[in-house]
């Protein structure tokens, strides 16, 4: 095994039949042609009415850095699987197309295209699934962050998960996309570093065995530091901890700043109550308590529910692992190809599923807001040249159920994919990381609360304009008309 590359990069992070099939296009001489990948989601992650779109910027940075090194190209000659000829041609290989996108912090919904890249066919092929594999996590990890960070409001919660995430690129990049979802601080020091979220934390059970009793534990930390938090469940959370810690609090007074309390086991509702009246009878009102421990939305609802005295919430596995689905399932499909004659055509990929059809064309993603209360009335999808914001009013009708359908007027359109890159120059202002942040707190200000409630929401309406529908039906009627005279 060799790890040791000086010229490694992650152009090789992609699937080995992005590669053969760069091969033939480039063989064939088809290699340039303009060709259209979206990328979308059939299901909405979680059954919420939501998801919160991130990725992007680890996108960027993948997209930035796409060259095929020394030792890349080395390698895939070692795999006698490519010509030589076409080795060479990817000595030169950069990215030259366009890449539209969704903002990190927006709101995306199923079916909608989020990510389009309209690039030479040999371009867009081979940045699949560095794609789909950035947007299938980070997303997924947004997502749940913003339905936990909108069941505790304006209570902390702090990503715990490095140590049970799936490896350290996703405790990074997953304690990025829990910020981008709503939450206030990781224990992640890297994270802090690298990208600029307020890193937080207590003390582990360790640092109470290592003096083997909680008051000398306690005792060492405050003379350590002057932010404490205190665990105290190592021995007896009511018996040992609180006493004790309320026993340093009170010795070092003004000399530390006392914090609050971390409880990381037991009844959590009952032990709460407990330690708060005792932290309120010793005059510590102001003193946090903080929860940790298996806790996800669910369990704080149930803790709340319970009447848990529970300030500030610590959060790991269910959060940076996505626990209760695995993956978004986000696809790329390609929905356009330049012919021979150089016309941009529409394609379709069928599936007895109509929901697995893909919708043809180059599109984009309009939100329809209303002009007076600024609320979302849905998602419209036209084909790339149309401009909903040239009509007075919009026939919005659910693809699906094309009965379904009501009549908007007094409407603001907002292009949702915006210019990332155009032909192979970078475009976009990228905002912070906190803008992001910040983004999705208003976007989801503008979202109905029937599609915010975490149980059974409202399903949001993403529709298809007239012309992208017939576009659509035209495309179905033709594969038909096509395996029909094949069976001929
Ligand atoms: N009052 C409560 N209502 C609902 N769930 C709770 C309550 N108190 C704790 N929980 C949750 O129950 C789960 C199990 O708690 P428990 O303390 O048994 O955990 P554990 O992992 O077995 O503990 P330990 O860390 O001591 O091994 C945790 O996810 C915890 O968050
Ligand atoms: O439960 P999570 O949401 O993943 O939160 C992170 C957990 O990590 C720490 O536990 P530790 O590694 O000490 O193991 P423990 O479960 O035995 O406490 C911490 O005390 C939390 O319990
Ligand atoms: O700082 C903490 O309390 C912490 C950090 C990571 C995991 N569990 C707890």
């Amino acid at each position: 095994m060799k790890f040791d590359y000086p010229d490694d990069s992650l152009t090789l992070h992609t699937d080995a039949y992005e590669l053969s099939m760069m091969q033939t296009y480039w063989k064939k001489g088809m290699g340039n042609r303009r060709a259209v990948f979206e990328a979308f989601f059939r299901k909405m992650p979680f059954n919420n009415g939501y998801a919160v779109f991130a990725g992007l910027d680890h996108i960027i940075r993948y997209v930035k850095q796409l060259r095929f090194t020394d030792s890349d190209i080395e390698y895939l000659k070692s795999t006698n699987q490519f010509d030589d000829d076409f080795l060479e041609y990817l000595r030169d290989f950069k990215f030259t197309g366009s890449i539209n996108s969704f903002e990190e912090g927006d709101l995306v919904f199923n079916h909608e295209p989020i990510i389009q890249v309209d690039a030479p066919i040999i371009e867009g092929q081979l940045i699949e699934t560095a794609i789909l594999n950035i947007l299938n996590y980070q997303i997924m990890v947004a997502t749940k962050a913003s339905r936990i960070k909108s069941i505790v409001g304006n209570q902390i919660v702090m990503e715990f998960g490095s140590r049970r995430a799936q490896e350290l690129d996703a405790a990074l990049w997953g304690t990025r996309a829990a910020y981008i979802g709503g939450f206030d601080a990781t224990s992640n020091v890297r994270a802090g570093k690298l990208f600029g979220i307020p890193i937080s934390g207590t003390h582990a059970h360790a640092l109470v065995q290592v003096y083997m009793n909680d008051y000398d534990a306690f005792k060492a930390y405050a003379e350590t530091h002057h932010n404490c938090v205190f665990l105290v469940d190592t021995f007896d959370t009511l018996k040992s901890g609180v006493p004790n810690a309320i026993k340093v609090a009170k010795e070092f007074g003004d000399k530390i700043n006392f914090i609050g309390v971390r409880i990381d086991s037991g009844d959590m509702a009952y032990l709460s109550k407990k330690v708060r009246k005792m932290l309120d009878d010793a005059g510590f009102p102001d003193a946090k308590i903080i929860a940790s421990n298996g806790l996800d939305e669910k369990t704080i609802q149930n803790l709340q529910m319970q009447g848990a005295k529970i300030d500030t919430w610590g959060i790991g596995t269910k959060l940076i692992t996505a626990y209760d689905q695995p993956t978004l399932g986000a696809v790329y499909k390609l929905v356009a190809i330049e012919d021979e004659n150089g016309n941009l055509v529409d394609t379709i990929k069928l599936s007895n599923n109509v929901g697995k059809m893909s919708t043809p064309g180059k599109k984009q993603v309009w939100r329809i807001n209303d002009r007076a209360d600024r609320k979302s009335e849905g998602d419209y999808i036209t084909l790339v040249d149309e401009d909903p914001r040239k009509e007075k009013s919009l026939n919005m009708f659910n693809p699906n159920f094309p009965l379904q359908q009501k009549d908007v007027e007094d409407f603001t359109a907002r292009p949702m994919l915006k210019p990332i890159w155009q032909d192979g120059k970078f475009v976009y202002d990228e905002p912070t990381l906190e803008e992001s942040r910040q983004h999705r707190f208003e976007s989801l200000n503008a979202l109905w609360d029937e599609y915010k409630r975490d149980l059974n929401p409202e399903v949001y309406p993403v529709d298809l304009s007239q012309k992208c529908y017939d576009n659509k039906l035209k495309l179905i009627h033709q594969v038909h008309e096509y395996v029909k005279s094949l069976n001929k």
